[in-house]
């Protein structure tokens, strides 16, 4: 990926988001529309955003039936976003169809969007996994299993944390790519993540991608939150 830093829009307005992105007047960003703004904003934020030049990733994590699941991605695909996603945990028909979807949706000649797949949330920790959704095999074997699913669907990689990059380079393709939230400068609160890393150690793990909410958005200046990231990811600040 050219731009491994992707932005998360945490906001639940455009008024917000327009706020927040002045303070980046002259950077053409990767930003990620999740849940929260897609939901309040409809399409409308997503044009928004590409009219202004930011790549975007929409971040909706589709898991339905796979006639469902297709029929979404053919109208997703037609908004000209870059990177979208679908959890593994939808099986391989699911995501063979989103791909189905997003092929038929896209423009003649445009290329279509990256698909990647959620394999297991950045918020679950190995306890969660066993006692609550009764996984008896580790964390670790878990997010390779559902990886290897998103591969074998054709998918272009995974969402997954830093810490598991290093066993899916080993197992499947390097040019597979893994996308990861969970990151946190070392002097940052967790909140509800669970498989943290910094920037600089996501880098050294491998990650193709790194996504970053709060400890951008809710810095108190965001934009050296940013600069930051960036010079921890190149190795060129302490941690
Ligand atoms: O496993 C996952 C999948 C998606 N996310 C999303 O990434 C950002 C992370 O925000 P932070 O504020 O940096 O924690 C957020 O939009 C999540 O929905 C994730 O965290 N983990």
């Amino acid at each position: 990926m050219n731009r491994p830093f992707i932005v998360a829009l945490d906001f639940p307005s455009m008024e917000e988001v327009k706020t927040f992105l002045r303070r980046f007047p002259h950077e053409s960003l990767f930003v990620k529309v999740g849940m929260e703004l897609y939901y309040q904003e409809g399409p409308a934020i997503i044009y928004d955003l590409k009219e202004q030049g930011h790549r975007i990733f929409l971040d909706l994590k589709l898991h339905d039936i796979p006639n469902t699941v297709k029929r979404a991605m053919q109208g997703l695909s037609r908004l000209g976003i870059d990177l979208v996603n679908v959890h593994a945990a939808g099986g391989t028909t699911m995501m063979e169809a989103a791909l189905e979807g997003l092929e038929a949706g896209t423009p003649s000649g445009a290329r279509r969007p990256y698909c990647i797949a959620v394999t297991q949330l950045t918020s679950t920790s190995e306890q969660m996994l066993h006692k609550q959704l009764l996984i008896e095999r580790s964390l670790e074997e878990t997010v390779l299993h559902y990886a290897s699913l998103a591969k074998e669907s054709g998918l272009d990689g995974v969402v997954c944390s830093a810490k598991e990059v290093p066993i899916i380079r080993k197992y499947l393709s390097p040019s597979f790519l893994t996308v990861t939230p969970g990151i946190r400068f070392a002097d940052d609160e967790k909140n509800d993540q669970v498989r943290v890393v910094t920037p600089y150690e996501a880098r050294k793990l491998g990650a193709s991608a790194i996504v970053v909410g709060r400890s951008i958005t809710r810095a108190a200046d965001p934009y050296a939150a940013y600069e930051r990231l960036q010079r921890e990811w190149n190795g060129e600040e302490e941690q």
